[in-house]
């Protein structure tokens, strides 16, 4: 139930603005508020300035989530993910959702984002025109990318161009169509912009200049664009990035003043009492900003207004913005195009490609565009910023720091610089708070600099600064020698920990964060499970697995949806079943009214949709082992009917898959394990895509490994080839355990494989004795497993965690 003490904050949208107030106010405030969360996409946060990076390749999806589910469950926030607000009543103080979620509310807060501008051309609304803003669109591109060869990116501004980089790296063939004459004209000036766009063809980029688009063409999919001065052309795919448009139409239909935005005034707070507003989708004095720096402040503020802590509240900000394409610096800030009372200083050198410039007002710098060498850009921000005389220091401020000294010095150029200089400006870190974690807090890399101060979390611009800050305070040897820890909370990397285990006897998550000197005390939702592991996988006889350590899905035992509801998966050995096991399966279906029954790609049935206070209650009706479609172990072995029914089969498949599913099932694994057994090299099971497929051939089957069908499909590597049923399990055990033992946590065979080479794998298993020295210690590991479901079942202090959240404020139709 709602405590009176505790006010009811609601918070709609779960982007990057929202949650960075949020965070600040839990460390402020931690107990005042009760607090929901409706976010319209299906995720947890994260972080959208990297969806270009991903779109490019350099990192993947799943590593660019800011605060897991985990963080929203141990805050005691109710996240409702995957839930539009469609109506604010500000009359009864309710929001209500597309899924008739309704939320009372003391304190509401609105974090709605941007939309990409859709351009209102006929044909926009067709197959294969799409934003850039979120992860479906992510998606949605490299779908395409498989598919089809020609994209067109409309707006060649920093999205447009980063989106356009990620598609050639997608191998399409590229065009970028603009209005004006001239790149980024929102960002550079005509020298700047000619230097980038030569640049950019030289990538493999192609351009359409002052072109409008008129129509978009194709029947159901677009299959080109035309243009008012009669030109066209041919496309599979559109990107629209000309702009956004804060997300503002709730607020307004509810009756809260906009403007651009949501209008707000220096404490992000609207017109209406106990509503406010921050990130893209307020106005404040004029300005909606599309950048993350002003927004965070925005965020610190209002933070502090709601736990009562004085502030002088948000004056607005200066922005600079870099472009993030690999191989192009460009850094542009405040008034880089001058006017008619400022004053500018140039140096362009078009064989090196580096042009500088710097505008001046009075003795006051106002703007500066960079290209090629961005080095001085967060010194000449700052110096902006601060609005100091930089009179007599015109020349040094353009040809960088200390005359004499090599432009290509740049340990030199940041000795010089001043400590208040923010390096960081999406997260305001100062070079004095990064020098201080180096100096005074142990920070040797760059992700620990992270954990310690947050910079570089975000767009990343500031990396190559932060590594020049190492060498300049760690010296050059510790900031080349040292390597990436597991994580931001510590240095050591996955084998030095392991090593330290083992050597030091250490045997809790908690022993080796103090003893090897973690720099966040508690550890944060990547090495925390990643320790529980390594500890499981060398200790499994004495180890006590950490719950607390583990990701939601396997803290519950059931996959947590977009909705919050759970799935169910029942083991089904090699997806063979039986008519009373599925009349099972269908009464407890109904019984419990679950609202979507379904097959798996892995030939398991899932029951959607269901309550967590039922799961136990469902387990129990079920009275069937768990499918574990939810942790990091083996998942399903699909089979074909192999020799038994098909006329081309020459083993038995489904008794193989059978055989392998009972041994290894519940086995913890660095990543989840699905395997699959074909009946002959038709291989109906796709087991070459599996991370141990199994193929038979006459007299024999051929052992595959490290396959994978997810968005990056790899095809298995064969491993070997062998004779007998007892073979395949000698292998295949073999296989799991050095898997076990040697991958870093949450890495998928596919990525191993690739990592370690087939061939080291290979040595390590052809031995029989080493096979042997191997199934022992997988024996062992597999004698400690039990079900999950029946312990929670027959264990009832297990089973009150089951038991529904009393959430206060919320209140659902009908109650
Ligand atoms: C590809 C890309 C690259 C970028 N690169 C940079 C960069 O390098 N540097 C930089 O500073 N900025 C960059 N940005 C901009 C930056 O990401 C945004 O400024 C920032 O994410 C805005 O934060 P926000 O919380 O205001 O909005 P968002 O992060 O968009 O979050 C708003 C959330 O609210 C949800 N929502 C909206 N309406 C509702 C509703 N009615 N009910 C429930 N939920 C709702 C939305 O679905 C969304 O998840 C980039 C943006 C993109 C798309
Ligand atoms: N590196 C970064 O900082 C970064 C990266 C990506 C996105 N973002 C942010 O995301 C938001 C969206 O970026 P954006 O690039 O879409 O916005 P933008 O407004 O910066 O650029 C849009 C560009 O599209 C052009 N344009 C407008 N109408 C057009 C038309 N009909 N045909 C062709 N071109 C047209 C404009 O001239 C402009 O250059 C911005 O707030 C931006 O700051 C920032
Ligand atoms: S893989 Fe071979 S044995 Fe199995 S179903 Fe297909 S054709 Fe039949
Ligand atoms: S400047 Fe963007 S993360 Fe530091």
């Amino acid at each position: 139930m709602h405590t009176p003490a505790r006010k009811r904050l609601v918070m709609i949208g779960n982007g990057m603005a929202g949650i960075r107030f949020l965070e600040h106010l839990l460390k402020l405030s931690p107990e005042s508020y009760e607090i929901t969360i409706f976010g319209a996409e299906p995720h947890p946060n994260y972080n959208r300035i990297m969806l270009s990076t991903v779109l490019a390749g350099g990192t993947d999806i799943s590593e660019i989530v800011l605060n897991d589910w985990n963080w929203y469950e141990d805050n005691g926030i109710k996240l409702y993910a995957g839930h539009r607000v469609q109506h604010i009543d500000i009359e009864s103080r309710r929001v209500v959702s597309d899924q008739g979620v309704v939320a009372a509310y003391d304190v509401l807060v609105m974090a709605t984002g941007s939309s990409p501008y859709m351009l209102p051309v006929p044909g926009a609304a067709k197959e294969g025109v799409i934003g850039f803003r979120d992860i479906k669109d992510c998606e949605t591109m490299f779908e395409v990318s498989r598919k089809y060869k020609k994209a067109a990116v409309i707006g060649g501004g920093l999205l447009g161009l980063e989106a356009a980089r990620g598609l050639l790296n997608l191998g399409m063939d590229v065009t970028v169509i603009h209005l004006h004459g001239e790149l980024m004209d929102r960002q550079l000036d005509s020298p700047a912009s000619r230097m980038l766009k030569r640049e950019l063809q030289n990538q493999g980029m192609k351009f359409l200049m002052n072109k409008q688009t008129e129509y978009i063409g194709g029947r159901k999919r677009v299959t080109h664009i035309t243009f008012t001065d009669d030109t066209l052309l041919e496309t599979d795919l559109v990107v629209m990035a000309v702009g956004i448009r804060p997300n503002m139409e709730l607020a307004k239909d509810a009756g809260i003043p906009v403007g651009r935005g949501i209008l707000v005034n220096d404490y992000m707070s609207t017109q209406v009492e106990g509503i406010y507003a921050v990130g893209e989708c307020a106005e404040h004095r004029g300005i909606s900003y599309g950048l993350v720096a002003p927004l965070y402040k925005q965020g610190a503020v209002l933070a502090k207004h709601l736990a009562g802590v004085p502030t002088e509240g948000y004056h607005g900000s200066m922005t600079s913005t870099k472009l993030k394409v690999s191989g192009v610096n460009v850094f542009s800030a405040g008034e880089f195009k001058g006017s008619e009372d400022t004053r500018s200083m140039c140096y362009q050198d078009e064989v090196e490609g580096i042009y500088k410039k710097i505008v001046l007002r009075g003795d006051k710098l106002v703007g500066s565009v960079l290209f090629g060498d961005t080095g001085d850009g967060p010194m000449l921000f700052s110096l902006m910023k601060s609005g100091e005389s930089v009179a007599g220091r015109e020349k040094e401020l353009l040809l960088g720091y200390a005359p004499g000294k090599s432009q290509a010095d740049p340990v030199q150029r940041l000795a010089a610089m001043p400590d208040d200089e923010i390096v960081c400006g999406c997260n305001g870190v100062s070079k004095a708070a990064i020098a201080d974690a180096i100096s005074n807090k142990g920070c040797t890399t760059v992700g620990a600099i992270k954990a310690c101060t947050k910079a570089t979390g975000s767009c990343g611009g500031c990396k190559p600064v932060v590594e020049g800050l190492l060498t300049l305070y760690a010296g050059e040897e510790a900031s080349v020698n040292v390597k990436e820890g597991i994580c931001g909370c510590t240095p050591l990397g996955r084998d030095e920990i392991i090593q330290s285990m083992k050597s030091m006897g250490l045997k809790s998550v908690k022993e080796t964060m103090n003893v090897l000197g973690w720099g966040e005390p508690e550890g944060c939702s990547k090495c925390r499970p990643a320790l529980n592991y390594y500890l499981g996988m060398l200790w499994p006889d004495s180890y006590e697995d950490e719950g607390e350590s583990r990701i939601t899905n396997e803290r519950y035992h059931a996959n947590i949806q977009k909705d919050g509801t759970y799935s169910v998966v029942p083991r089904i050995y090699g997806g063979v079943t039986s008519p009373s096991e599925l009349k099972k399966i269908a009464e407890v279906a109904e019984r419990y009214e679950v609202p979507l029954v379904k097959f798996t790609g892995g030939q398991r049935l899932d029951l959607l949709g269901v309550k967590k206070e039922d799961l136990p209650g469902m387990w129990e009706d079920l009275d069937m082992a768990s499918g574990y479609a939810y942790g990091k172990t083996l998942r399903t072995v699909k089979t074909c009917v192999g020799n038994t029914f098909c006329r081309f089969g020459t083993q038995d498949a489904m008794a193989m898959g059978v055989r392998l599913e009972k041994a290894y099932e519940r086995i913890n694994t660095p990543s989840k394990f699905k395997m699959a057994v074909s009946g002959c090299p038709r291989n109906c099971a796709e087991a070459t895509i599996k991370d141990f497929g199994v193929v038979a051939i006459d007299g024999g089957w051929e052992l595959h490994v490290g396959g994978n069908g997810g968005v990056k499909v790899r095809a298995t590597d064969l491993l070997c080839t062998v004779r007998t049923e007892d073979e395949v399990m000698e292998w295949s055990g073999a296989f799991l355990q050095y898997y076990r033992e040697n991958a870093s946590w949450n890495e998928r065979t596919a990525h191993w494989v690739e990592r370690v080479g087939l061939d080291s794998i290979i040595e390590a298993l052809k031995q029989p004795e080493d096979r042997q020295a191997l199934l022992k210690r997988l024996e062992i590991a597999l004698e400690q497993t039990r079900d999950p479901w029946k312990e929670i079942i027959h264990d009832p202090s297990l089973r009150k965690n089951f038991e529904p959240l009393a959430v206060s404020g919320m209140i659902h139709p009908g109650e």
